[in-house]
């Protein structure tokens, strides 16, 4: 748990760190249902695990909510002399996904309070909209119900205008 500060708000989130063996695949699987922010990460030292990536996305598509947001990280910024992953590399593949992308070191802590503060933003924002979307399709439903109310009215003062003519 840690509680950051995000447009001068407070907000407590809850983080979890999955395993990346392929072994503990269906245990992890399980903590996607209820993520509203993921992290996809690689080294920048590995390309393997640049690749690796790919497969990552296809099982938050898979196993995630929908509305779930991503962002792609490249982490251990610090390991230059080791680079196999070019920036240029994964900000392309952030675009390809629509993602934002931050390289960052946990060894340094480069762009970590940045990388968790932009995700958790998202998520607000995609909170707020699906807010929004619910308070006017739920209005819709009241205009349309009080039209069929209305329909109902006239419908009825027609009946109750033809019963005087009989
Ligand atoms: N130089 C450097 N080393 C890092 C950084 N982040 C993690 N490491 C090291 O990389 C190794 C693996 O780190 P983990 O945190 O276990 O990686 P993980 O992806 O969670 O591994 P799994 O638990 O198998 O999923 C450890 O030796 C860490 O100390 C970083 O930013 N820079």
């Amino acid at each position: 748990m840690k509680t950051i500060e995000v447009d001068g708000i407070k907000v407590r989130i809850q983080i979890w760190d999955t395993a990346g063996q392929e072994r503990y695949q269906t245990i992890t699987k399980q903590y996607y249902r209820r993520a509203q922010g993921i992290f996809l990460v690689y080294d920048i030292t590995s390309e393997r695990s640049y690749q690796h990536i790919m497969k990552w996305a296809s099982d938050v598509d898979e196993y995630a909510p929908d509305g779930v947001q991503k962002i792609l990280i490249g982490n251990k910024a610090d390991e230059e002399q080791k680079r196999q992953v070019g920036k240029n590399q994964g900000l392309k593949l952030a675009e390809e996904y629509g993602m934002d992308f931050f390289e960052t070191s946990a060894c340094t802590n480069y762009n970590i309070k940045e990388s968790f503060t932009r995700l958790t933003e998202l998520v607000l924002m995609a909170h707020k909209r699906e807010l929004e979307g619910l308070r006017m399709s739920s209005a819709d439903e009241l205009n349309l119900a009080e039209l069929e109310n209305d329909g109902s009215k006239s419908n009825g003062m027609e009946n109750s205008s033809k019963s005087c003519w009989c």
